[in-house]
């Protein structure tokens, strides 16, 4: 049907306004993603014009960059245009280690501000205070400079870690311990699972297209969350608990924030705290009892074992065991070496860095407002730097003698990322992580169920805000008490831990809960010990580091450190030269 005179003359102008428009964008868009100047880093080929890389991203995950890297012929650093947004992928220990010198220019913390306002639904006044001295430029002041400063205060080395250290002991010893943390949110299962579910919608949530209708469970529970946590708040909780949760809460109430919003807060910190944590501590367990002909898994325990005092309780009969986590650090070498090739062969995550303004970074010039990514599977999957078996779960890489089998640089490591945003929380996860791995080896067997032997979950759903692979599905596992444990009961501790754990990472999870839940059952062996079929896995829960009772390499301008003793000096596990990665 054609259009009358006067309607073609009503409808032309907006036509016309919509074209030129739409032109625009299309203009900006294609100059923003082609744009290259020729001092920049080359640019990766791309299968299919515009939308190739996206395609390869959604295609192969988290090693896409390291199919990429390889058709680069090792370039350390290469330009991916992305539709709207430039990317630099840095590939090489040296070129890391400049990005993180130029922290002012390259920057974590802009970017972190944005996540977080997204993911936790902050109101507009809560993200413009957010914004203030975001990058800790002008001194240590301003919301988002003062919390980081608050956290790595609470999760440094020292007392108050201890004390975090031992109610995480705790949970994971005796599942029936006091609480030292009382009102914790997530005491409540159905908060837990809101957690998970939350944690499923995360992507969308950041592609934040009408959120209310593409991920409106997940937002609900995300809410759910935060409604729980305002209760705790609204009940004392916090006051009773740990220096971290205290610390960052006043940080909140010191700028002003509305309970809202700081109960908000909290649903993030709990990502940060549970997300990895989890995944790490599954596959520690599922890789040291799935490895080769289980030789591994008997030299753990006989260093674990070694650790353990025996002795008989006030009633002549019971067996007492005693295992203070703390010696794990002094006598366990193996147990280390293979929990760092743990986190070395499944860490996927990519540290990302703002462009603020042009800057150089070695001979190239990167350009402003693009994004620059460190994907730690590059470097992890790097043979030139991990040797012949790089692919491969060597759990001897990190002890002394093994040298020959990691790289020198002690950049070449990225589970926990490094410089100024080095995570903080490196120490506790790394006990927790140790803790519930020694005890659980110390007292009880594991076996798969059926007999097909071990089969590792595959892991291609994993989130892309994850710094570990999360499992795709359950693995069903038979566990029974030790034979020769029966009866035994067990004193876990920690003693004042002297020692820290200069190195970068730690665990607990979904997975870790039904593995902490397991080891949680009884502090006696016996009727009430475990046998049976449980799953380790994808399946929901939380473990021991409940954000509530939130109970390690930066260089000397890590984030938020306001004294350079604040923060113990930037070494990997395998720079010790005897051999000991803890410090
Ligand atoms: C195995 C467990 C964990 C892994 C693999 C891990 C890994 C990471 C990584 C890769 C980063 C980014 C570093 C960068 O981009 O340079 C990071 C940052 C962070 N992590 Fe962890 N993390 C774990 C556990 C924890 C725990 C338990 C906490 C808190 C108790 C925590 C708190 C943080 C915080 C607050 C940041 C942001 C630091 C900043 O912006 O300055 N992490 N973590």
């Amino acid at each position: 049907m054609a259009l009358s005179s006067t309607a073609a003359a009503d409808y032309a102008l907006p036509i016309v306004v919509l074209i030129i428009g739409a032109a625009s964008l299309v203009y900006l868009f294609a100059r923003n993603m082609f744009a290259h100047n020729g001092r920049e880093p080359p640019v990766a080929p791309q299968a299919i014009p515009v939308i190739g890389h996206i395609v390869g991203m959604e295609r192969t995950s988290f090693n896409y960059y390291v199919e990429l890297s390889r058709q680069m012929r090792g370039a350390p650093i290469f330009t991916v245009p992305l539709p709207g947004q430039k990317m630099y992928v840095v590939t090489s220990p040296e070129l890391v280690q400049a990005v993180q010198k130029q922290h002012r220019v390259l920057a974590f913390p802009p970017i972190e501000a944005k996540f977080a306002a997204k993911i936790c639904g902050t109101r507009p006044e809560t993200q413009a205070l957010m914004q203030i001295n975001v990058n800790g430029d002008h001194g240590d002041h301003g919301l988002t400079t003062q919390s980081y400063m608050a956290m790595r205060a609470a999760l440094k080395p020292g007392d108050q870690l201890d004390d975090m250290n031992r109610v995480m002991i705790s949970e994971i010893a005796n599942h029936h311990a006091v609480r030292l943390w009382p009102l914790n949110p997530y005491d409540d299962p159905a908060v837990a699972d809101a957690f998970w579910e939350f944690e499923k919608g995360l992507m969308t949530i950041l592609v934040g297209i009408l959120p209310f209708i593409t991920c409106r469970k997940s937002v609900a529970a995300r809410n759910k969350v935060a409604k729980a946590f305002e209760a705790y708040y609204l009940a004392g909780g916090v006051e009773k608990g740990s220096a971290l949760a205290r610390n960052r809460y006043q940080v909140s109430v010191d700028h002003g924030l509305p309970l809202e919003d700081i109960a908000r807060f909290e649903v993030g910190g709990s990502m940060a705290i549970l997300l990895n944590t989890t995944p790490a501590a599954l596959w520690t367990l599922l890789l040291l009892h799935s490895h080769g002909d289980g030789s591994l898994l008997n030299d753990i325990r006989a260093e674990i074992d070694a650790c353990t005092e025996t002795s008989t309780a006030a009633d002549g009969q019971t067996t007492v065991k005693t295992l203070d986590i703390a010696s794990l650090k002094d006598s366990c070498p193996l147990l280390l070496s293979a929990y760092q090739e743990v986190l070395r062969y499944r860490a996927m995550g990519t540290s990302v860095r703002e462009v603020m303004e042009d800057t150089h970074l070695g001979p190239w010039l990167l350009k402003k407002g693009a994004m620059l990514q460190m994907p730690s599977r590059v470097m992890h999957q790097d043979s030139s730097l991990w040797g012949a078996n790089v692919d491969e779960f060597y759990p001897r890489r990190f002890l002394a003698n093994e040298k020959q089998h990691r790289p020198r640089g002690d950049v070449c490591f990225r589970a926990f990322g490094g410089g100024k945003t080095l995570c903080p929380g490196r120490h506790f996860a790394t006990n927790e992580i140790l803790a519930l791995v020694a005890v659980f080896i110390a007292r009880f067997d594991m076996k798969p169920v059926g007999d097909n032997g071990w089969k590792l979950p595959t892991t291609t759903n994993t989130n892309v805000a994850s710094v570990i692979m999360e499992p795709d599905y359950d693995v069903q596992v038979d566990v029974r008490t030790r034979p020769g444990m029966e009866g035994v009961r067990w004193d876990i501790g920690l003693r004042k831990s002297d020692k820290i754990f200069a190195m970068i990472h730690a665990a607990s999870s979904p997975e870790a809960k039904a593995a902490t839940a397991l080891v949680m059952m009884s502090q006696t062996e016996g009727a009430a010990a475990p046998a049976g079929t449980v799953a380790l896995g994808a399946s929901n829960g939380t473990s021991g580091s409940s954000p509530a009772n939130k109970n390690a390499t930066g260089v000397e301008e890590e984030r938020g450190a306001s004294t350079v003793e604040d923060v113990e000096p930037f070494r990997n596990v395998w720079l010790w030269e005897d051999g000991n990665m803890w410090t």
